[in-house]
């Protein structure tokens, strides 16, 4: 029996993950044990876990066996598709731990929405391909007390709402203390990321997230490409470069030919072991 588990803390633009390796999908987590570790106050704290298992132990996974697959689940302990700040953070800890041979820069991740690539720039950020986001032709309408907006339903693997606001809408003052509603419910039948976006100039955007699974965030990386696609298709373009101030920095997204980059911090911070509820402690 595993007495203490192995772990570090990393974040990209402060959307902050517990990160564990188990290669051979020896020790799944509960859901309880997620819901300890990313207990801010009564376990490690985060807004989600990234577990690095052999892509061979996902059912879910028919790509390369040896690949590193990201097995996401959020803070709720609910299992999400895709994570763009994680992806970037699980290739920084996959180099730092040793789990890729010395001086890889280029690597493939496997995760629930496919294969992604993540790339380690000199600048120390991180690059990675995030697939063809998909946007609605209908949108849905996202909806904060007595205030709704029409929104551009977006899949980046994941599923996004993303509310463009207008005159009169303060991004600041918007009540994301609660998860906001949408209607029609059956758009969005596994719950949606929300998106509110603030338009600063051409190529760039602020935002703020309320995350399925978690809260409000200070990040979203598959919710930045979201915006990206969402304010590009707006304004009729398809191609260009967007700079995303999210509440914990900033990240660039690459649109071109319907695929998607997106650029960032990806940093771990800590590392440690943590004794999981009921387990006993071995001598
Ligand atoms: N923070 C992530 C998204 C995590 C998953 C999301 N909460 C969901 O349930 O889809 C990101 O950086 O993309």
């Amino acid at each position: 029996m595993v007495a203490v588990l192995e772990f570090a803390k990393g974040h990209g633009t402060r959307n902050d993950f517990v990160l564990v390796t188990d290669a051979d999908d020896a020790r799944p987590l509960t859901d309880e044990e997620v819901r300890f570790l990313t207990d801010r106050r009564a376990g490690i704290g985060g807004d989600g876990i990234l577990r690095a298992v052999r892509g061979r132990h996902i059912p879910e996974w028919d790509g390369d066996p040896d690949v590193w697959f990201m097995d996401y689940r959020n803070a709720d302990a609910s299992i999400a598709e895709m994570c763009g700040n994680g992806v970037r953070v699980f290739a920084r800890y996959l180099v730092e731990e040793g789990l890729v041979p010395e001086g890889t820069t280029e690597i493939p991740i496997g995760t629930r929405a496919g294969l992604r690539a993540a790339a380690l720039l000199d600048d120390g950020r991180v690059r990675v391909w995030m697939g063809r986001p998909a946007t609605a032709d209908s949108g849905t309408t996202v909806q904060i007390g007595d205030s709704n907006w029409p929104a551009t339903n977006v899949d980046v693997g994941n599923p996004h709402a993303v509310v463009l606001l207008g005159e009169g809408d303060e991004l600041a003052e918007l009540d994301l203390t609660r998860a906001p509603g949408w209607f029609p419910l059956e758009a969005f039948p596994s719950g949606v990321n929300v998106e509110f976006v603030d338009e600063l100039a051409p190529g760039h955007v602020r935002m703020r997230v309320f995350e399925r699974g978690v809260g409000e965030t200070d990040s979203c990386g598959t919710g930045t490409v979201a915006v990206a696609s969402a304010v590009a298709r707006a304004h009729g373009e398809t191609d260009g470069r967007w700079t995303v101030e999210v509440p914990g920095g900033k990240v660039e997204v690459d649109l071109a030919q319907g695929e998607a980059w997106l650029t960032g911090p990806a940093e771990i911070v800590a590392r440690g072991s943590v004794r999981l509820p009921g387990e006993e402690i071995d001598d």
